[in-house]
């Protein structure tokens, strides 16, 4: 029989448990890639993990071998006790997900993701003039508009709803389940028959962690839900995921189950994107604020190039990005240069398997190290847009960023439209830069900012000045909403 793919040396104990790359740790990452190649493997208390880094093995494995590897890690906290296999993201990949994937695709898919331009420009002006009256506060703008374009494309809420009723409960529910889904997180999930404890025994009171996510989970994902159904009754919805799949033309795709099954999918699915959408869009304009603040040379070429383009005093709109090759460059760099899901989002084993002749046992959990990708190239410490001036240089990161295979973000052209339309923007109206005074507590400089070690990583609080590039595009700002 084939042996396991090399790893760290295990514990006779503990095996490998605290190598378990369940937390982000970049230097052993990459201690890891050099010393044992494609492949790493970890194991501990019956649970066992393989880290991949390369094109190749991820594709060979999730890509061409798609059957085996297109499940997730079912998590006793989150997966049982909240009930999140009814998810979109940790259901396993079964004939229900692939109809409901389909649709989704669809409904997010690049034609489809273009007619919230419209309402994506509302919240960028909103978010521009929020910039404007209190740049310190840059990050918790980013984190309202990021939470305001999710609820706008899933739930077809408008600004005032959404920050009036939903987002508070969305980021509670955010919190709650990012520890959950974290395999190891709580005993019970390395100790999976712990479950079977009656809930007065001491030691489960994982029972009442489970009970209370559970509930939050229920209730947040039905609210926003019911709102909508409550517009289409009234003939008022706007076009969201929601709506469009409850529509008749998607309603009568899905063959398998009832209307109201149908219905029940849905409300499951839409709760997703808040989760999947909101951390990753927002860990990715933190970055774009902090590559800015820290390279003015290539946020000069960006602006000259904007304003070549719209004449310098207009919002930037999808039809200008044809125009816009170094643009283009820079934000492949930006996301190249820190990825926000480095270990990308964890994928199980279902069978053994054999692969470069070794084994690969069932149940593993399979993260493709997307960091690893980002790192083949050049210099990568280096933030170099000019890279990819000339595609045929550098990998393409939206090749790796996104995720692979038949799990691939659906957001993805989504995510892509909208950090252009914010990113673009703020540089048409705005000048980023390194802070000048002194720094207010527990704030960084962007020159040593670390990032945060969990599944979506983001920047730690950081200070940079952002201020209108002249008092004309002042004027322009304070004049987009009256
Ligand atoms: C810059 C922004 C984003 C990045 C970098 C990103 C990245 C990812 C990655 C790496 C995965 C895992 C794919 C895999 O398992 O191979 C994923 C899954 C997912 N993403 Fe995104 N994402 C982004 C934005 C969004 C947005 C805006 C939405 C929704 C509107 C979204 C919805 C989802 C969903 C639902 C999944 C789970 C898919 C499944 O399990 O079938 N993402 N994303």
């Amino acid at each position: 029989r084939p042996i396991c793919p090399p790893g760290p040396r295990k514990h006779w104990l503990y095996g490998n448990l605290f190598d378990m790359p369940y937390s982000v740790n970049w230097q052993r990452l990459l201690d890891w890639n050099e010393q044992f190649g494609d492949m790493v493997y970890l194991t501990a208390f019956g649970h066992s993990v393989i880290v991949l880094n390369t094109p190749k093995a991820i594709k060979d494995l999730l890509v061409k071998r798609a059957r085996n590897y297109s499940n997730r890690p079912h998590t006793v906290m989150a997966y049982e006790l909240f009930d999140m296999k009814k998810s979109m993201v940790l259901a396993d990949y079964d004939d229900k997900y692939r109809e409901l994937r389909k649709l989704t695709q669809q409904a997010f898919g690049p034609e489809a993701s273009k007619k919230y331009e419209g309402v994506q420009l509302d919240i960028i002006r909103r978010f521009l003039q929020g910039l404007q009256k209190d740049p310190q506060g840059f990050r918790t703008h980013t984190r309202l508009l990021v939470s305001r374009f999710i609820l706008a494309v899933t739930y077809g809420l408008d600004a005032e709803t959404a920050d009036s009723e939903f987002i508070a409960g969305a980021e509670l529910t955010l919190q709650v389940l990012t520890k959950a889904t974290l395999p190891g997180a709580y005993l019970v999930d390395l100790l999976p028959s712990l479950r079977y404890l009656p809930t007065w025994f001491p030691f489960a009171s994982f029972h009442d962690v489970g009970a209370r996510g559970r509930k939050l989970v229920y209730d947040h994902r039905s609210r926003p839900f019911e709102y909508v159904r409550q517009q289409m009754a009234d003939g008022v919805a706007s076009p969201s995921f929601v709506s469009d799949l409850l529509s008749d033309s998607y309603m009568s795709k899905f063959q398998s189950v009832d209307a109201a099954q149908w219905a029940e999918y849905i409300k499951w699915a839409a709760g997703d994107m808040f989760g999947a959408g909101v951390e990753t869009s927002f860990s990715t304009t933190l970055i774009f604020f902090l590559a800015m603040a820290l390279h003015p040379g290539a946020q000069a070429k960006a602006q000259a190039e904007i304003d070549l383009v719209t004449g310098g005093h207009k919002l930037v709109t999808l039809s200008d990005r044809p125009n816009m090759p170094y643009f283009k460059a820079l934000l492949q760099e930006v996301a190249r240069w820190q990825v926000v899901v480095p270990t990308g989002v964890f994928r199980r084993s279902d069978n053994d398997d054999v692969y470069n002749g070794y084994h690969i046992p069932a149940n593993t959990i399979v993260l493709p190290s997307i960091w690893a990708l980002s790192q083949s190239v050049e210099d990568p410490g280096r933030f170099n847009p000019e890279r990819f001036l000339d595609d045929s240089n550098s990998p393409n990161p939206y090749e790796y960023i996104y995720g692979f295979g038949k799990r691939i973000c659906p957001g993805r052209y989504l995510a892509d439209n909208f950090i252009f339309l914010v990113t673009a923007n703020i540089l048409a109206f705005f000048n980023v830069s390194q802070p000048s005074g002194p720094l207010d507590d527990g704030l960084k400089l962007p020159s040593n900012v670390s990032f945060t070690p969990t599944m979506v990583s983001c920047p730690e609080p950081f200070a940079c000045n952002i201020r209108p590039r002249t008092s004309e595009h002042a004027e322009e700002i304070a004049a987009m909403i009256a």
